[in-house]
């Protein structure tokens, strides 16, 4: 008998926007219905791509450097963890995924898109998420967000035109690919977003 593939839902946002806030509420919500979970994350996934997330984070490199090294790590991330789990029936969360090179490497970094585009079509020209969900804030709420609680990494000490791009950069891609993004409104009560989260996560099947 074939085992039904599982579904594929990447969380995404700019730093600061809410993403990791929600991501275990919704990891329940599916467990509950007893599906088999694996909950990942990007740049990481894999030992080898947890090394890749360190150089990334921390090192300065070449914008083209980095956009290699998260693609890297994605194709790793896919072939020892994505792929197996889809093919076995389980579901998989990803915290971020390739519209995050989209929006940091393209928007952020001003990489040609072109190039982008490239990277993925020859690290997963048939995978793409059947579900993203991008939590959307102004930068001032993900910035004061950012600066109540941590140590902030490369990126998160990046400038505020850098956001702006990142931003616009997943906007553009939601207003592209209406029927795979879910965009929520970030600035609500961490309660609201649950409530939204729950309706679009149940729906899902
Ligand atoms: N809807 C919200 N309202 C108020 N504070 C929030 C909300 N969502 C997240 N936060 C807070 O903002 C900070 C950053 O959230 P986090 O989920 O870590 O962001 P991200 O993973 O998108 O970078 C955390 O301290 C979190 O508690
Ligand atoms: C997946 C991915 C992430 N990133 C960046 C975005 C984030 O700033 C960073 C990962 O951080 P993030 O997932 O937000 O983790 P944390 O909440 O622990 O900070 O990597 C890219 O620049 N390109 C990518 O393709």
């Amino acid at each position: 008998m074939t085992v039904p593939r599982g579904k594929f839902i990447t969380f995404e946002g700019i730093d600061g926007a809410g993403k990791s806030t929600h991501i275990g509420y919704c990891a329940d919500l599916i467990a509950g219905r007893g599906i088999e979970l694996v909950s990942s994350r990007e740049p990481g996934g894999t030992p080898l791509g947890e090394k890749l997330r360190e150089l990334v984070l921390h090192e300065p490199m070449h914008l083209e450097t980095e956009a290699l090294l998260v693609f890297a790590s994605r194709r790793e991330h896919i072939a020892q963890v994505i792929e197996p789990a889809l093919a076995r029936g389980a579901w998989v969360i990803s915290d971020r995924f390739t519209d995050a090179s989209f929006a940091y490497q393209g928007g952020g970094r001003g990489l040609d898109l072109i190039k982008i585009d490239t990277l993925a079509n020859w690290v997963h020209p048939e995978l793409w998420p059947d579900l993203t969900i991008l939590f959307d804030v102004p930068l001032e709420v993900a910035r004061a967000r950012l600066d109540a609680t941590r140590q902030l990494d490369k990126f998160e000490q990046e400038k505020a035109d850098f956001f702006l791009a990142a931003r616009n950069e997943y906007l553009r891609r939601a207003a592209q690919y209406p029927e795979r993004f879910r965009v929520i409104d970030s600035t609500q009560t961490i309660d609201a977003i649950r409530l939204q989260l729950a309706g679009i996560v149940g729906r899902l099947t």
